[in-house]
């Protein structure tokens, strides 16, 4: 597990740490870890050419402290001032140590021919969008030609958020210190750091329970059958999908549940999504629903519900969601089923564990806001929608972020872009189910789910080498990969 923690936290905890240490002993440490990754992403540091980009707050300090270390293993170093004002230690140490100040109109020429950046402008104290010239100056360094290494946060990533409000430093490597911050984790923030490096600087003690955290393999632990299991102990899942008007989005789900490790997937619903899961998934356990029924008599026993893909939102979909709530079982609902949720939010008020699996714009839907501003505020608004629907809320995108009250926010660390493709949610809403009706909580079944389909897609669309390049994806690429993710994990 990775952990972040937000703006707020970071500083008290400096603060505390800070009081029990000789001044300026937390950013010499912050500056020897720089200068370490840097000096390894350069290989040889004598005679680099490196270019460190100053703000005038504590994280052109770092940047500066760091180059002066590489300055003195033989580097040549140049510093641009962003601003009237720069740490005035942290120049004097760079000057004695043989760098220089160079001038701002120098800096464009300067950062291109570098082998190194050091993006030093703003850190966690950086707010909205950069100014002149730290914004042009970012954009000349995402520009670079050589290695760019961001200074705790790559400047213009709001470091608790992950917003990015205008120009941002594009970052090869972060280096950030104590602990990560959200905004790492994040998109549209996480696109900018490249890799990122934590350096230990003494704060672990000092530090609350974290705001966000990152799963690893390690911590993904689906059901592992046993010698006493059996399909019903294994766990049956029910998946209520499918319509008149949409069959595939049935036939994705329960691919989902049948690759996800249940015991049994039931399926119900109107014939001709009946007929086509039959065909492909003759696996499934099928009920057909007649039109204008709005009970689920006579499906047997399931331990969990997903509810939803392709449902329709009608008068019949709204009775059958409504028949599905109203168990005392876990129940994921995904897609239609939430568009029918958000007129219908007193659906929501049950005692079971319900797992809602937005996207942005069905998110926008349930909680009446903009879907733009649910993209570039993620975190802010799972944590909304955990708040306001009291469920566990796992919403979809370029990072997939769950949420339930009084947790820290889980941010899932697999993904590919190619995911972006209609279908995907499908199969994550039937994997998930299945994981669910195995026993895991709605918390461990999404984030189990969501890093399962994450890494199948990015499987699939890998190939087998890791030299082969990457392919397009369809939605039944990820099922078929996913016995694949599953064996990536130490179970
Ligand atoms: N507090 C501590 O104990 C430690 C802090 N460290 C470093 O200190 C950093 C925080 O330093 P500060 O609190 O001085 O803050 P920063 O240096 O991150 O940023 C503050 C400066 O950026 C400017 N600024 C803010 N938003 C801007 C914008 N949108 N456009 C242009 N300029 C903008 C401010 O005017 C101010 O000059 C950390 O990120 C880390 O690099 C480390 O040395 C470790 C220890
Ligand atoms: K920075």
């Amino acid at each position: 597990m990775r952990y972040a923690h937000e703006v707020g936290d970071v500083r008290a905890a400096e603060g505390a740490l800070m009081a029990r240490l000789p001044e300026g002993t937390l950013m010499r440490r912050a500056a020897a870890g720089l200068a370490r990754v840097c000096a390894g992403l350069l290989g040889r540091v004598y005679g680099a050419d490196v270019v460190v980009l100053a703000g005038s707050g504590d994280n052109g300090g770092d940047a500066l402290y760091a180059g002066a270390r590489l300055a003195r293993r033989g580097a040549r170093v140049r510093a641009v001032a962003a601003g009237s004002r720069l740490h005035q230690e942290g120049l004097a140490d760079l000057r004695a140590a043989g760098g220089r100040l160079i001038d701002l109109a120098d800096a464009g020429a300067a950062v291109a021919a570098a082998d190194l950046v050091i993006d030093g402008l703003t850190g966690i104290g950086g707010s909205g969008a950069l100014r002149e010239p730290h914004a042009t100056l970012a954009l000349a360094a995402s520009g670079a030609g050589g290695i760019v290494v961001a200074c705790d946060v790559p400047s213009g990533v709001d470091a608790s958020s992950g917003q990015v409000e205008g120009a941002a430093v594009r970052a090869d490597v972060t280096v950030t210190f104590g602990t990560l911050k959200p905004g790492l984790l994040i998109d549209p923030g996480a696109s900018y750091c490249g890799v990122v490096e934590l350096v230990d600087i003494g704060l672990g003690p000092y530090l609350d329970d974290p705001d966000v955290v990152s799963p690893a393999a390690e911590d993904v632990r689906p059901p592992v059958p046993g010698p006493e299991s059996d399909k019903y102990r294994r766990g049956v899942v029910g998946i209520l999908a499918g319509g008149e008007a949409f069959t595939g989005a049935a036939v994705l789900s329960v691919g989902g549940a049948v690759r996800g490790g249940a015991g049994m997937v039931r399926f119900a619903s109107v014939r001709p999504a009946v007929e086509l899961v039959r065909q492909r998934w003759p696996e499934a356990v099928t009920t057909v629903i007649e039109p204008g029924e709005k009970a689920l008599d006579g499906i047997g026993r399931v331990q969990a519900w997903v509810a939803g893909p392709g449902l329709g939102t009608g008068e019949d979909a709204e009775g059958l969601l409504q028949a599905v709530l109203s168990t005392e079982l876990p129940v994921l609902v995904d897609a239609d089923g939430l568009t029918v949720l958000a007129r219908r939010r007193d659906l929501l008020a049950r005692d079971a564990p319900t797992l809602l699996t937005p996207h942005a714009g069905e998110l926008a839907r349930l909680l009446d806001a903009d879907r733009g501003e649910i993209e570039a505020r993620r975190l802010e608004f799972v944590r909304r929608a955990a708040a306001e629907l009291d469920a566990t809320v796992l919403l979809k995108g370029s990072t997939t972020v769950i949420a339930e009250p009084g947790r820290p926010v889980r941010v899932n660390p697999t993904g590919t872009s190619w995911l972006a493709t209609a279908g995907t949610g499908d199969v994550l809403s039937g994997l998930t189910g299945a994981l669910l009706a195995g026993g895991l909580s709605a918390l461990d079944a999404a984030t189990a789910g969501a890093y399962l389909h994450g890494l199948a897609a990015r499987l699939a669309a890998g190939g087998a080498s890791p030299d082969a390049g990457e392919a397009p994806i369809g939605a039944f690429d990820v099922i078929t990969a996913l016995p694949a993710a599953f064996r990536t994990l130490p179970w």
